[in-house]
């Protein structure tokens, strides 16, 4: 609730900016992180690489690093194709002022401009060209390796000779356009951004530390190449969505008054392929609404891991300085290097080696922290606590668009990983009333607690779908009769939060429909992701266990998808986490049957039934559960619950009811 008291909603004038600093504004420094070309398809990196490329900025001073996890050289191989695709886009983009500027996105909705027949032919080449290009890389995907001749077309791929598996490989960095050569320009002779192709180095003694190793290899190696002052970071399918979002971000660090305290600018994640109704609940409206703003409100945007523009001496660990002024000027003179394109190559190389952090700062008091799922948000708990004020800039074009999971597993499975995270972050010091004691405000302090509690919130959520259900089955009432004056002003607050809760989702943009989607996957999440969280977090808390990573999908089925747009709840494989829905849904629409009978057989004692809420709830709970019934027992296609967690649910709830009951 705390977030709701004071909520920041800021706007930019971007006429100002250019009108003032033009001809000073200081370098860029983007980085796209990818890790598995099976599940973020190079395709799709790539779009995302051309998007931030394309941005309505000076080219001179933009500089594109491309972190592969996954090292493949089918990602590097789309890089290359989309190092020559540049050269055409970018001019493009300006000329028929495109937007967004991922060119997927873009000619995915666009339509051709008829108008000037000169023109029209232009933007139809275009369009073949990108086509084409697609096609290239789908297909090598598909095939999972390079042909011969394509290896030939850079000395790049000679670098995978070396490479014995994803996880036990050299450095492999490749400045694939260096905007410094004079020779480096698009179709028009402009100059193009630097675009970098790295993949750090892997060897399996060695633990890579996931995301946050991967940008702090990046902050290293492009201190060294463009050493812009400003870092901006996207996931591989948070495509920039507006070309303006680099002028938005640095209106708020150029500011003459504030700007000098500001350590980064967070935009909003927003999802790209949400249904209307969004079943999995993937939108945030809310938080992106009203509790990001409030978070700034309370001091400071927290850092969410995606679409931030950092301020590098931040993220490097530097306090905040009331004295400090950020001298962009210098910048410019400081860019006047130095080596060739592959001399960097060569003494970067060691940046990226898996012993450069040992016995450093690195990933504790410098670059981003490690050790937790949630990494963005205690490192930006950590600016935050050097001194640093943060942003949260919400413009009505969204800056970038990202992909939600598109079936409820996934959903599931992403949610267990932040509330991991979040509830790590509580056990540990990091936790932000220990470590944020004195450092930040006492309302910021606050409002991450709520998130980073929810894992705890699986237990009250399993007693009340189970123990009131199992009770109304035996005949022991456990809430006050519905005429108890006692029960009124429970039931009164229970409903006009809920209808709180239904005006503010409704006014931030959702549907009525889509609330309740959000209402079932708020119990789902509580019954399943954050269960699992809870009990994991606690194992590894008593050592038994490491916390790993899982990559979300960015792709699916034709199948998969077509279901996700009908809304149709996705199902299809066997998980615990299902056989944990389904029991519990069966095992209510049991208690509630048990229930009805008391009713039906004595109705003239409704009002004075002490079951009454009992049987509400159940009620309640069947109906959220209606597609899970339909998943157990109706659907016949190929998303429908498999039969093991089937027949698994329907014994498990039987037993239940059977201890129950005798
Ligand atoms: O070893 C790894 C694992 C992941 N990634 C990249 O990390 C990003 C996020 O991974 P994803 O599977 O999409 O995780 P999500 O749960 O969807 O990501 C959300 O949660 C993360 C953890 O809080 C944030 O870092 C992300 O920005 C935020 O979108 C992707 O670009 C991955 O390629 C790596 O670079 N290396
Ligand atoms: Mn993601």
């Amino acid at each position: 609730m705390i977030v709701r008291w004071n909520p920041i909603y800021r706007c930019t004038f971007k006429d100002r900016l250019s009108h003032r600093y033009e001809k000073v504004l200081p370098g860029i420094d983007i980085f796209v992180c990818t890790a598995n070309p099976l599940i973020e398809p190079p395709a799709m990196v790539i779009n995302t690489v051309l998007s931030v490329m394309a941005y309505d900025y000076p080219s001179e001073k933009l500089s594109v690093y491309l972190s592969d996890d996954g090292g493949s050289e089918l990602t590097f191989y789309a890089m290359l194709e989309a190092a020559r695709f540049s050269k055409f886009w970018l001019p493009f983009c300006k000329k028929f002022k495109v937007e967004p500027r991922s060119p997927e996105a873009y000619f995915r909705t666009a339509v051709q401009p008829l108008g000037e027949p000169f023109k029209a032919k232009e933007w139809s080449t275009m369009k073949k060209l990108y086509e084409d290009m697609k096609k290239r890389i789908e297909t090598t995907t598909k095939q999972g390796q390079l042909s011969e001749e394509i290896r030939q077309e850079h000395k790049g791929f000679s670098e995978w000779t070396f490479v014995a598996s994803q996880y036990d490989h050299q450095t492999i960095l490749q400045i694939l356009i260096d905007g410094r050569d004079p020779k480096a320009v698009d179709i028009e002779g402009q100059t193009l951004p630097t675009l970098v192709y790295l993949a750090r180095e892997k060897r399996p003694q060695y633990h890579h530390s996931f995301k946050p190793g991967a940008m702090n290899a990046l902050i290293r190696v492009s201190s060294r190449i463009s050493n812009g002052p400003i870092i901006l970071n996207v996931d591989c399918d948070m495509y920039s969505n507006n070309s303006q979002s680099v002028r938005d971000a640095l209106c708020f660090f150029m500011d003459e008054e504030k700007g000098r305290e500001f350590g980064f600018v967070q935009f909003p994640q927003a999802m790209e392929n949400l249904t209307k109704n969004d079943i999995y609940s993937n939108s945030f409206h809310v938080m992106k609404m009203v509790e990001l703003p409030g978070f700034d409100g309370n001091g400071g945007s927290s850092y969410v891991g995606s679409g931030c523009f950092h301020r590098r001496e931040t993220l490097r660990g530097k306090r905040y300085n009331k004295e400090h002024k950020a001298d962009w000027k210098n910048w410019i003179n400081k860019l006047e290097v130095r080596e060739s394109a592959s001399v960097l190559e060569g003494t970067c190389n060691v940046l990226a080696s898996c012993t450069y952090e040992e016995n450093t700062q690195w990933g504790k008091e410098m670059g981003l922290k490690y050790g937790c799922r949630l990494d963005d948000i205690i490192t930006g708990l950590a600016i935050q606590c050097r001194g640093w004020r943060s942003i949260y800039f919400n413009p009505k074009r969204s800056g970038f668009l990202g992909v939600a999971p598109t079936t409820l597993l996934e959903s599931l499975i992403q949610q267990k990983g932040w509330c991991e995270g979040g509830f790590q972050i509580f056990a540990s010091s990091y936790c932000p009333l220990v470590n944020g004691h004195k450092n930040i405000p006492l309302k910021l302090q606050l409002s991450y607690c709520p998130y980073m509690l929810w894992a705890a919130n699986c237990l009250p959520t399993l007693y009340y779908v189970t123990v009131p259900s199992i009770f109304l089955l035996r005949g022991i009432s456990l809430f006050p009769e519905i005429s108890n004056p006692w029960a009124l002003p429970f039931i009164s607050v229970i409903f006009i939060h809920r209808a709180y809760s239904l005006g503010e989702f409704v006014l931030c943009g959702g549907t009525l429909l889509g609330w309740w989607n959000d209402q079932r996957m708020w119990l789902f999440k509580r019954m399943t992701s954050y269960f699992f969280a809870f009990f994991n977090v606690i194992l590894k808390l008593l050592g038994f266990s490491q916390l790993t990573f899982t990559i979300t999908t960015k792709v699916a089925d034709d199948d998969v998808s077509q279901r996700y747009e009908q809304e149709v709840m996705e199902f299809s494989t066997s998980s615990p986490m299902f056989t944990i829905l389904a029991t519990l849904a069966m095992l209510n629409a049991f208690c509630f049957a048990g229930g009805m009978k008391r009713v039906i057989v004595d109705v003239q004692t409704l009002v004075s039934e002490p079951f009454i809420l009992q049987i509400l709830l159940c009620g309640l709970l069947v109906l959220i559960n209606i597609p899970v019934y339909q998943g157990l027992f109706i659907r016949k296609d190929n998303g429908r619950m498999p039969t093991s967690v089937t027949y698994l649910s329907i014994m498990c709830a039987l037993l239940v009811c059977t201890i129950a009951l005798y």
